[in-house]
């Protein structure tokens, strides 16, 4: 199953140091979202390149979307079916994580930055796909218990949909 993860797609422009990756450096190197209209294009791209929806394949996306208005702009491109998961980690086991995965932005500073930005940011999304009865909050303090609830999930809505 193919998997987008936005944050490693936007740090790869970064460190490859391409055009966008030079637009999106500030915002990443000091924590913040990338401007929804650089993010939504990337996505929309990367899932019409994956044809998405014509053959029907199924894709993760990682980390999108953050905000409404990437959700908006989700929705135009997505064709079928949408599940979104919620993974809710308590702060000490994300730092843990991010401290080990040593990436550019895992400093401290940045780290701090995110988390605030992080805390107030999904709230209205978690809202409005609580409404729409797509959203799924796995409460998990490691990676091994949120990859078995996703898994259950996964299989479980599968067998639905055949
Ligand atoms: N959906 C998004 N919208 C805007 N910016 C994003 C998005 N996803 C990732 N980014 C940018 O990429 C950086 C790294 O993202 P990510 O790898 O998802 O971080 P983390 O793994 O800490 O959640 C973010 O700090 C942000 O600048």
């Amino acid at each position: 199953m193919p998997i987008i993860s936005t944050g490693e797609i936007l740090c790869t422009e970064m460190n490859k140091e391409t055009k966008i990756g030079k637009q999106v450096s500030y915002f990443i190197l000091s924590g913040r979202l990338v401007p929804n209209e650089t993010v939504n294009l990337l996505i929309e791209n990367k899932i019409n390149k994956l044809q998405y929806g014509k053959n029907g394949k199924t894709v993760i996306l990682d980390g999108y979307p953050r905000n409404q208005n990437q959700a908006f702009a989700l929705n135009e491109v997505l064709k079928s079916e949408l599940i979104v998961f919620y993974l809710d980690v308590p702060k000490d086991i994300l730092l843990d994580h991010l401290f080990h995965r040593g990436r550019k932005d895992d400093t401290e500073k940045i780290i701090e930055q995110r988390f605030e930005i992080y805390l107030k940011e999904p709230q209205p999304l978690i809202d409005y796909y609580t409404k729409k009865e797509v959203l799924v909050k796995i409460n998990g303090k490691t990676s091994m218990k949120n990859f078995m609830e996703i898994e259950k999930i996964f299989e479980y809505r599968f067998s639905i949909l055949g």
